[in-house]
């Protein structure tokens, strides 16, 4: 069965406020994107990467690519207005009927190689895996009144990606007009019905967002030397 990659970024990184896109900032010796490629080169040498990027800068990327001799192989798709529709710019460079697709922020360069391969597993087996994590801290639900009430965080996780799926699953899934509840892959599956299934993920597959996740990933690669 065939593998592929959607590698999501597309994005602006408006909440970095950065002037160099932060899926294209360097932490360690590589830029944030070059990570997160190679994790899945890694998981599957054989997997298709198709790379979704802003229009506007397919053209650093290759400059980047020949600068650091960035030699994992992956197709490059312009992204779209919101993620949604990056992911579906992404699904529309697949030409088979058949496979699985994980789809997997660039923006999360530590994803580990064993939930790479644990998410294709589940997936082969049950037409979707959806990385989560449970709460380290305690929550609380609040009201527009400004009064707030305590939850049971047992009853939560944190929705990481990869989110793998079989191929017709998430064709049909993205058939749906965007909705701004789709944050993520899981939701638009759920929404066109499918049953999701969970799988574990790691407190070390953050998200570059803010400014200080890059202090996090520069201290997390050190301690990995
Ligand atoms: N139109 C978009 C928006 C987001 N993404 C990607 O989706 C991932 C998760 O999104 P997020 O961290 O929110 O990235 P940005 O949208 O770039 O950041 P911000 O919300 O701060 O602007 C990122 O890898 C981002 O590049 C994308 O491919 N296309
Ligand atoms: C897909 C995601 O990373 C799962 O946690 C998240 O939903 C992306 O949200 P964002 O608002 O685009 O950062």
């Amino acid at each position: 069965m065939s593998l592929y990659a959607i590698i999501v970024a597309g994005g602006t990184g408006s909440r970095m406020q950065s002037e160099v896109p932060k899926q294209f900032i360097p932490v360690g010796r590589l830029p944030v994107l070059m990570h997160t490629l190679t994790r899945f080169y890694q998981a599957f040498p054989s997997i298709q990467i198709i790379l979704v990027l802003p229009e506007k800068d397919i053209s650093t990327w290759n400059t980047l690519c020949k600068q650091y001799t960035f030699t994992v192989p992956h197709l490059q798709v312009p992204g779209g207005e919101t993620r949604f529709h990056s992911v579906k710019n992404g699904l529309q460079a697949i030409t088979a009927t058949d496979g699985l697709v994980a789809i997997h922020d660039g923006v999360r360069p530590f994803v580990p190689v064993a939930t790479i391969k644990h998410s294709f597993d589940v997936a082969r087996e049950k037409g979707c895996a959806i990385t989560v994590i449970p709460l380290k801290d305690s929550i609380r639900k609040v009201s527009v009144d400004g009064t707030s009430q305590t939850v049971d965080r047992t009853h939560f996780r944190l929705v990481q990606t990869p989110q793998t799926f079989q191929l017709p699953v998430i064709r049909q899934s993205f058939l749906q007009a965007v909705h701004t509840h789709f944050t993520d892959d899981a939701s638009v599956a759920e929404a066109a019905g499918f049953q999701l299934s969970l799988i574990d993920g790691s407190y070390e597959n953050i998200k570059i967002t803010t400014p200080e996740d890059l202090l996090w990933a520069e201290a997390f690669l050190k301690k990995k030397a």
